[in-house]
């Protein structure tokens, strides 16, 4: 006997929880992202790279609703996001960690998970079994923390709010190379424990395309890659020509793999 799902149990499952659509962003009459589409399923890690200036941080800002679009639709579970409603967005579970973490630096560890709980069911205690380093660091504050530690604080705090929608702008910001190595696996067991789509913004780009499951490249605010992150991985000189602005060879190139080593 063959068991079928019912349509309707498919339907929701292959549904997305993330989506923009035609999102233009910019400051005033300047626009920096010409268009940004995205579908992303439940638990999902998108990588958003590309070089200096491109426009990833103003794009996050904008898809956090902190900076009004100027155009296009941002969708959580089908429903339409206000534009330019930050509060509203972090209700309906968008959360942005912003590049510069944004803690509170005077108040303890345990003082910046408190103020981020709100009304969400998420414990501290549970914050700290998933991060056992922050909890023996507990009583100490924010601002007195390694980088690293502040980091891992950040998205802790930003999980104390349960996101079904994770936007994290440059983790690795500040930090020594060693300590991102660390650090990036934990995005890819925050996506998959918890369910929420993660759309990272990395210049770490091989570290980050090793956690995420697609990767966009985002040149003079144009999306000008759009691939399965392991596929990219092999693909340097694609990647490179991307970075140098040069679309037509990355996408003439895409069939090249990259040395053993890399
Ligand atoms: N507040 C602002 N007002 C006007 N223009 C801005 C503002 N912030 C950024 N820009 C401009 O928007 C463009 C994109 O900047 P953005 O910070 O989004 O790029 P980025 O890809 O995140 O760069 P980086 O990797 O260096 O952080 C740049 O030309 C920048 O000068």
């Amino acid at each position: 006997m063959t068991i079928t799902q019912p349509l309707d149990a498919q339907a929701v499952s292959a549904s997305p929880v993330f989506v923009c659509d035609g999102v233009q962003a910019g400051y005033g009459k300047v626009n920096v992202v010409h268009r940004f589409d995205l579908e992303a399923a439940a638990g999902s890690v998108i990588a958003v790279l590309g070089p200096n200036g491109s426009g990833k941080t103003t794009l996050l800002t904008t898809l956090a609703g902190l900076l009004p679009a100027q155009a296009g639709t941002v969708t959580i579970d089908g429903q339409p996001l206000k534009n330019g409603r930050p509060g509203i967005a972090a209700r309906r579970g968008l959360v942005l960690v912003p590049d510069d973490r944004a803690l509170f630096t005077g108040l303890t560890v345990d003082e910046n998970l408190k103020a981020a709980r709100g009304k969400h069911a998420t414990t501290v205690d549970q914050a700290f079994d998933r991060f056992p380093a922050l909890a023996k660091r507990r009583k100490i504050n924010a601002g007195d923390l390694s980088g690293g530690e502040q980091q891992m604080l950040a998205v802790a705090r930003a999980l104390m709010q349960e996101p079904r929608v994770l936007l994290i702008d440059e983790m690795s910001m500040g930090l020594a190379p060693v300590i991102v190595e660390e650090l990036m696996p934990m995005v890819r067991k925050i996506a998959d424990e918890t369910g929420a789509v993660v759309v990272l913004v990395e210049q770490h780009v091989q570290l980050a395309l090793e956690v995420a499951d697609r990767a966009m490249v985002l040149v003079h605010g144009e999306i000008v890659l759009d691939r399965p992150a392991d596929e990219l991985a092999k693909q340097t000189a694609v990647l490179e020509a991307a970075y140098l602005g040069d679309v037509e060879s990355a996408t003439a190139g895409s069939e090249e793999k990259a040395p053993a080593s890399e």
